[in-house]
């Protein structure tokens, strides 16, 4: 097997490729980018493995940055690129099942291939496109299945979080998680509580994010993983309807949020508690928060302008994604009437509080904050034009 046509991030890598095997080592592209250039999807990260130490990587080339030096990785910048060439390792010990308690770095491009989680990401690809496939990894990519290298129970204690890559692989792949690796998971779920919930969190929203949601949310419950994520546990038959949902893709982490708190009927303080435990950012929070307020106003078509105002572009937009998922509501509707709306932010009104002051010798305060939220509102709800003299007319006729 042979890759013909490169994609130019393999291009941009071929001279380190090169630069190293000419200083007499081994080179190859690994991981991802090699399963994705042979599933034809866009490649991200190109990784390289190699048989040079890290202290032997560093003499290759004139810019080098020690990104994980212990673990035997070293970024080359080149030409504006960043590449991280990682010295061929084994790992022993995992007493934590995350990390490895000591690596070891060895000179066997197939001892470095059989301590990875998956056929499909144990493919190592050489400096002319030819296709290294020590672990069957082709047969299962054109089989469409998620098959751990060698053990599988071996190779998801080295690292529980394998388990969460398998199911967030079936759903942005489209794969199966192949049976004896299913099994494992399903024995060993429990051991995805000892990794940090970022990164389950992390594999999570790609899940959801998938083509083939239904798929990997299935294995997610069938598995028993779901009980180890924060406030999942009770929510059995609620993730069951989550995952029945039609599974149009979704293009935002905020309306998978979303789509949860609906299926586990969640308030918003119950849903920001969720989000919260998830260790989520404050903006996808609110985003999700503010979600969970329009939602039901969008579903039941009682959504008035005010309300889309005050949502904002964002919130619309993932608050419609769910409602098509969930109801079949056309989203253009609404988007039509937000568009429409005569501003979409406080900053867009012809004048602001220090007009207010100048030309009607307002004071500060609450007075105020009123006046101009009382402009925002008859603006919006196109009870008043958007120009200087009509806001001031009106704040003085209102101000009586
Ligand atoms: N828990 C993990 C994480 C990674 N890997 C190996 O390291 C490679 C690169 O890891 P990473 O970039 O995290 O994942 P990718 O498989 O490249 O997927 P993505 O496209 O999301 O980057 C993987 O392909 C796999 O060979 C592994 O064995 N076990
Ligand atoms: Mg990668």
């Amino acid at each position: 097997m042979k890759i013909t046509h490169f994609e130019p991030d393999f291009v941009h890598a071929l001279p380190i490729l090169r630069a190293i095997e000419a200083a007499g080592y081994e080179a190859y592209f690994v991981g991802g980018s090699v399963r994705d250039a042979l599933l034809e999807l866009p490649i991200h990260d190109v990784d390289i493995a190699t048989s040079a130490y890290p202290a032997e990587v560093k003499q290759i080339f004139t810019r080098t940055i020690d990104t994980g030096i212990q673990h035997g990785t070293v970024t080359v910048r080149d030409h504006g690129h960043s590449y991280e060439v990682t010295t061929f390792r084994t790992e022993s010990g995992y007493q934590d099942f995350r990390r490895p308690d000591h690596v070891t770095f060895v000179r066997s491009l197939k001892e470095d291939l059989k301590r990875r989680d998956f056929t499909i990401n144990a493919l190592a690809m050489r400096e002319d496109g030819t296709i290294l496939d020590l672990f069957h990894g082709l047969d299962d990519l054109k089989a469409h299945l998620i098959r751990a290298v060698g053990d599988p129970n071996q190779r998801f204690h080295e690292d529980a979080l394998r388990m969460m890559r398998a199911v967030r692989f079936e759903s942005q792949l489209g794969f199966t998680v192949e049976a004896q690796t299913a099994a494992a998971i399903k024995t060993q779920h429990e051991l995805l509580s000892k990794i940090a919930i970022e990164r389950t969190h992390s594999e999570f929203a790609k899940l959801m994010l998938g083509i083939k949601r239904h798929n990997g949310l299935t294995t997610f419950i069938q598995s028993e993983l779901y009980t180890q994520c924060p406030d999942f546990a009770t929510h059995r038959d609620d993730l069951i309807s989550l995952s029945q949902l039609n599974d149009q893709q979704l293009t935002d982490e905020a309306s998978a949020w979303l789509l949860i708190a609906n299926a586990f009927k969640l308030t918003v303080a119950q849903t920001r508690k969720l989000l919260k435990d998830w260790k989520s950012s404050n903006e996808l929070i609110a985003t999700v928060a503010a979600g969970v307020k329009l939602l039901p106003l969008i579903v039941t078509g009682s959504a008035q302008p005010l309300d889309l105002y005050h949502a904002g572009a964002d919130v619309l937009r993932i608050t419609l994604e769910a409602a098509e998922i969930l109801q079949g509501v056309a989203p253009e509707t609404w988007q039509t009437q937000y568009d429409a709306l005569p501003i979409h932010d406080k900053h867009e009104l012809a004048i602001n509080g220090k007009d207010l002051m100048e030309r009607l010798q307002m004071q500060p305060g609450p007075q105020l904050g009123k006046a101009l939220n009382g402009v925002e509102r008859a603006i919006v709800l196109g009870q008043l034009e958007n120009n200087e003299s009509a806001i001031l007319k009106w704040v003085q006729a209102n101000a009586e």
